[in-house]
């Protein structure tokens, strides 16, 4: 090929979206679940919800995402984009967007991690999530903090 000046030929970036969700209750505390023994990131604190199927919408994903991680109904109309990360994960780059939800029905179980709670943004600090996550918490930190 011709040096004509452009920058070499990567290999493709892999990048992996999963979309995440902050549920929000009355006390403007936000549900983590941890992630179970023997997964990739075990016991690391997460937002419930995880990759995009084929042929599914990131709102579809989401809300088919928590009711199989927490048996909870979400209407699409519910979850509001708040903000992404993206950072490098493996061999993939991971685009993780981030929703808030303040309507669902039915109350949250933990039917795939090992633990659920409700945390407030400023005591997130205090337990251990995936990098990627630390941007997201800020975030969250100051909608709160504004909103209630
Ligand atoms: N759900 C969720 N995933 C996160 C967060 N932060 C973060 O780095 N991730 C990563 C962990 C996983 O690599 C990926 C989520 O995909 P997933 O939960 O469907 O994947 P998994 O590894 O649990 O399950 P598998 O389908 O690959 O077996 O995103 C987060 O806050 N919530």
């Amino acid at each position: 090929m011709a040096d004509d000046g452009a920058a070499p030929a990567a290999m493709p970036l892999r990048l992996m979206p999963v979309v995440a969700a902050a549920l929000i209750d009355g006390e403007g505390r936000v549900l983590l679940q941890r992630r179970p023994p023997g997964k990739q990131m075990a016991d690391l604190w997460e937002f419930p919800g995880g990759k995009i199927e084929p042929g599914e919408t990131l709102e579809g994903a989401l809300v088919r995402e928590l009711a199989e991680e927490l048996g909870i109904a979400v209407d699409a109309g519910a979850l509001t984009p708040l903000t992404f990360a993206s950072a490098g994960l493996g061999e993939r780059h991971l685009l993780l967007l981030l929703y808030t939800i303040r309507d669902w029905r039915g109350t949250p179980r933990a039917l795939e991690a090992s633990a659920l709670a409700w945390v407030r943004p400023a005591a997130m600090r205090a337990l251990a999530m995936p990098p990627a996550d630390l941007p997201l918490v800020a975030m969250l930190e100051r909608l709160l903090q504004i909103g209630g």
